[in-house]
């Protein structure tokens, strides 16, 4: 790094979902043509993101509404995924080092009849659903059925991911996340090891008022291998976990975790991190995007969402300090204009930020999400991850 010191704090901000466009391997994931954020400025008839804009935003792919910027006030790049997958846990894994070679297993037809029945054996309920569905579209068709009978509602979608959905006042939530828990930990391994276990608690009368609440508690794997923020953690460093990330990496490398409900409230506890004093890595999910508005397909929304977020970052710019450096990316794409309800294949954007850098312009293309954990890794002399390159010599 040309005649600048070291980064005292990284600060990541995933935003999740925000991806930039179809990748050249979008093919073997039927996802050609997808472009959240464009779709979403065309749907808009036009972004008002001037932070973004300002960083370099459409200088990676011009989208409606905002200018590319020369100079920009940012370096900016898109990062390709390297792992086969397209998922939240491969993506976060991905950023710190580690991939996912073998993709997680999915089952698009429900799940085997032994598996279901250790789950009705073990809670005592009986089980409905068992297919892929959108998490809304499910509690509308099952939850008057539930509030009469008690049956669980399980579910999955194309991810490789239980998600049981129970009212609150029919299942309770520690019953929910007890059951959740013993689904974890029967399928942690094998021929059903599936990545991810998602209680989906909601509330409501009837079908057309159920609505899910903030008590979504996710099971992931533990990471299989070492990631970045283990080296951090051994190193003494802080390693702070907002929103979801935490149970991403199922706890692995973290060394605070602070739980959010909303975009908002994540933006409110990562400027609330930026006033305290501390050395390393603060690592944020804003999962709104995906779940509230790509998995619904809303882009409406999906850019309100996008416009809030950028207003917030007055905030973050103010409190940086000259010693922090901004990495704001995503983990996939999710374009709600696309077919179906899940994920994309897509490039994700990286936008750069420090007060202490100057020649502000664009980076070649990362061919993997790692090399933003290698240079994480690079700045704070920990050891390398098994992938990726560092970037930080490219900053002045
Ligand atoms: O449709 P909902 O319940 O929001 O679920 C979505 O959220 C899950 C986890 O991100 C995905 O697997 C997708 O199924
Ligand atoms: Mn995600
Ligand atoms: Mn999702």
């Amino acid at each position: 790094m040309n005649n600048i010191k070291k980064f005292k704090r990284i600060h990541v901000i995933v935003m999740d979902s925000v991806g930039i466009g179809e990748t050249p391997d979008a093919d073997k994931f039927d996802d050609i043509g997808a472009n959240t954020l464009l779709h979403i400025s065309t749907a808009k008839n036009g972004l008002n993101v001037p932070n973004l804009e300002r960083l370099g935003l459409s200088n990676i792919y011009k989208l409606k509404g905002v200018n590319t910027v020369h100079p920009s006030l940012g370096y900016y790049t898109k990062m390709q995924e390297a792992s086969c997958g397209k998922d939240t846990m491969t993506g976060h894994w991905e950023m710190m080092g580690l991939y996912i070679d073998k993709p997680f297993q999915v089952f698009p037809d429900g799940f085997p009849d032994d598996l279901i029945a250790q789950i009705e054996k073990f809670s005592g309920r009986k089980i409905v659903g068992n297919c892929p569905a959108s998490g809304t579209e499910i509690i509308k068709q099952y939850g008057e059925h539930q509030l009469k009978t008690g049956d669980l509602i399980v579910y999955t979608s194309a991810d490789s991911v239980l998600q049981i959905a129970a009212h609150e006042e029919i299942i309770p939530l520690e019953e929910l996340y007890r059951i959740c828990q013993f689904c974890r930990d029967i399928t942690r391994e094998g021929k059903y090891q599936l990545g991810r276990i998602i209680a989906r608690p909601y509330v409501g009368t009837c079908k057309e008022d159920f609505t899910r609440t903030s008590n979504r508690h996710d099971y992931a794997l533990k990471p299989f291998g070492k990631t970045v923020m283990n080296s951090l953690q051994e190193a003494n460093l802080a390693s702070i976990a907002i929103g979801k990330i935490s149970d991403i990496f199922d706890g692995e490398g973290v060394t605070k975790a602070i739980r959010t409900v909303s975009n908002m409230d994540g933006m409110d506890k990562f400027i609330n991190i930026l006033d305290e004093d501390f050395t390393g890595l603060s690592f944020t999910n804003l999962v709104d995007f995906d779940a509230k508005f790509g998995h619904r397909r809303d882009p409406i929304g999906y850019g309100d969402a996008l416009e809030e977020f950028d207003a917030r970052l007055n905030e973050v710019f103010a409190k940086m300090h000259d010693e922090d450096l901004l990495l704001i990316t995503a983990d996939h794409g999710n374009d709600p204009t696309y077919k179906g309800t899940d994920h994309t294949r897509e490039y994700v954007p990286l936008l750069i930020y420090s007060k202490q850098l100057k020649n502000y312009g664009s980076l070649p293309i990362r061919k993997t999400f790692a090399d933003l954990g290698a240079t994480i890794a690079d700045n704070f002399s920990i050891e390398m991850p098994q992938h990726g390159q560092s970037f930080l010599n490219d900053l002045q």
